[in-house]
């Protein structure tokens, strides 16, 4: 169960990006996509939400082929971008209750986790707000919320602590462990190493596109001679 990337190449008008990538997110498992800039890993994610067609491999979430059955497959995976994406006519509450229905969730039991969410991140109260009043973490924040409040089984987030401030990213940390817990397969890409060691299973490395190494944190560490704490450091 969980997220299963077989194979994988992908790319761009006929340049490869990414290489016959193999690796599984299981349920209630963090798994946390690093690498340079430019190593492939929003590319990746952008081949696990569906955005773009791989050239080669394939990708399974539980039963569900993306190839064989893309709606299915799709339904069960919030993505959190790297940008928060939002349509500047609709409030906060409408772009709430859009996220939900297009997951066929938008009922009274998802909306009070909303309401729980928009609590934590101290949004109560601005449901009618534009995007345009919104600063940039809240911006972000918005997209957390739309996220944590769907029951999926895969959760996809990229660069999750851009423009949030360190109580909003201890939150985002407890929420992905408490969602892991209760079975999700978390996903994201991160370049806080050391910070991540606390939170995440396992780590999947790219260079160059290609996987060159997944496991934990201290076997991560280890293989580049450092210590856990020094994670930080591993690509200097
Ligand atoms: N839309 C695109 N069209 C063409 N090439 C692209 C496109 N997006 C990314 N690339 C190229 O693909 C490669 C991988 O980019 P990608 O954004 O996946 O890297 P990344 O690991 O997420 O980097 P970063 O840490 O900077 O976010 C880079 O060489 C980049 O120039």
């Amino acid at each position: 169960m969980g997220l299963h990337i077989d194979n994988l190449t992908a790319g761009y008008a006929g340049q490869t990006v990414v290489s016959d990538l193999t690796f599984a997110v299981p349920a209630g498992r963090i798994v946390a996509l690093i690498g340079l800039n430019g190593a492939g890993k929003s590319t990746t994610l952008k081949q696990v939400i569906g955005l773009k067609r791989p050239l080669a491999g394939s990708l399974t979430l539980d039963e569900f082929s993306l190839e064989e059955n893309p709606a299915a497959y799709k339904n069960e995976l919030a993505y959190i971008p790297e940008q928060p994406v939002l349509y500047d006519e609709l409030t906060l509450d409408e772009h709430l209750h859009l996220v939900l229905a297009a997951h066929k969730q938008d009922d009274a039991a998802h909306w009070a986790r909303v309401e729980e969410l928009l609590a934590l991140f101290r949004l109560t109260g601005k449901g009618h707000w534009l995007p345009v009043h919104f600063s940039k973490g809240m911006r972000q924040k918005v997209m957390l919320v739309s996220a944590f409040a769907l029951d999926t089984k895969l959760l996809v987030i990229d660069e999750p602590f851009l423009g949030l401030d360190v109580l909003a990213q201890k939150q985002l940390i407890d929420l992905m462990k408490e969602r892991a817990a209760a079975g999700t397969a978390v996903l994201l890409t991160t370049h806080l190493l050391s910070q991540a060691s606390a939170y995440v299973d396992d780590f999947a490395l790219l260079e160059e596109g290609r996987l060159s190494f997944f496991g934990s944190a201290e076997a991560l560490a280890s293989s580049h001679h450092l210590s856990e704490s020094d994670l930080d450091a591993l690509f200097s």
